[in-house]
């Protein structure tokens, strides 16, 4: 496509919000904005698309949302998208608003939505990077990854303190649908016990053994991703059956992670891979996500950002030194 002719682009967030989202739609629209192109913000994700609700975006006013958590778009899983029926819909709209090229922010899920999209509409898309399950091919980072491990963490620091005066054992469950990454980050900074996460199967034998013997003056923290296989109760039960004294507590972090100021890290992340998004569409990119590699912005066709399952040998190694 000439990208002279892209005079107006559309902008939605889906799957799960992550904190660093309005700051990539403020970096998006600035850039835009400096091109002399309208940005349109279609809200809900792809029910946005589908039902044609969109509305005009200022960089201007999102300039001083940087700060905030959530999407100012709001953000939904569509179920009407999944069907072709539902996708024509989208087609639909975007003919008639005349949007000349799509930028997404969201998960592997949002980027197969546009793969699907993509055999029935030939304008540009461009992905950014926006879970806070951090599991993307592609990136190091995803948006909103630092800062739910950094609300994790401070809410371990607390159970530590209420675990530390009553002897307790806790198991802290933190997300990741299918992933491991909050569980091993923020389970190795908080200085847990165990640690259990969906990439890695030996620790659970491990753990049992050690809690086994537990009767110690300490608390006794174990961080498990919700996406481990064992999964919490069962842990727990397991827990019990070993060593039945044990006065033991489960908490579950739930949607508190993906809630809050996005860090530092996040607003930064916002910025640069929304200014990039502008930047490698201008140069005629289509379909493929920006992301960071080694600190670079670099690209990744949609086709390739398929759920990563896999920790690194490092903090793998990690794990077994830290977390069992
Ligand atoms: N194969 C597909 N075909 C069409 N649309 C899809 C497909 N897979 C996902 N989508 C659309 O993308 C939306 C977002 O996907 P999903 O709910 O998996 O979240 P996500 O983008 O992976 O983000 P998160 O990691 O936060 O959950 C879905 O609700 C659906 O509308
Ligand atoms: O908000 P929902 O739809 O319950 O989704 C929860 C899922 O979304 C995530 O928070 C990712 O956005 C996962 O970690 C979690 O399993």
């Amino acid at each position: 496509m000439n990208t002279n002719k892209i005079k107006h682009i559309g902008v939605f967030t889906s799957g799960g919000d992550s904190p660093g989202m309005n700051a990539a739609l403020y970096a998006i629209t600035k850039c835009a904005e400096v091109n002399e192109i309208k940005v349109s913000g279609f809200r809900k994700g792809y029910e946005g698309l589908i039902d044609g609700d969109l509305i005009p975006l200022k960089s201007h006013d999102l300039q001083k949302l940087v700060h905030q958590g959530g999407t100012i778009l709001k953000t939904a899983r569509s179920e009407r998208f999944m069907t072709l029926q539902g996708r024509e819909k989208a087609l639909q709209t975007l003919r008639k608003a005349h949007v000349d090229a799509l930028i997404a922010i969201g998960g592997d899920g949002t980027f197969k939505g546009l793969l699907a999209f993509s055999e029935i509409c030939d304008i540009p898309f461009i992905g950014i990077p926006g879970t806070i399950d951090n599991d993307l091919a592609g990136t190091d980072y995803t948006l909103g990854f630092d800062s739910a491990v950094n609300t994790a963490i401070e809410n371990i620091d607390k159970i530590r303190d209420t675990a530390e005066s009553h002897n307790r054992v806790f198991i802290v469950e933190v997300m990741g649908r299918d992933s491991g990454y909050i569980g091993i980050h923020s389970g190795l900074v908080v200085g847990a016990n165990g640690i259990l996460i969906p990439e890695s199967t030996q620790d659970l034998h491990l753990l049992l053994e050690k809690v086994k013997n537990y009767h110690s003056e300490d608390a006794f923290l174990i961080v498990v991703s919700e996406g481990d296989e064992t999964g919490t109760d069962l842990v727990a039960s397991k827990i019990k059956e070993v060593n039945p004294d044990i006065d033991l507590r489960i908490t579950r972090l739930g949607h508190v992670q993906r809630g809050g100021h996005p860090s530092a890290f996040d607003r930064m992340l916002g910025i640069r891979l929304g200014a990039a998004s502008i930047d490698v569409l201008l140069r005629g990119s289509e379909n493929v996500m920006v992301g960071l590699y080694n600190n670079m912005i670099c690209t990744t066709p949609f086709q390739n950002v398929v759920k990563q399952h896999h920790i690194d040998e490092e903090l793998q190694d990690l794990l077994k030194v830290f977390g069992s």
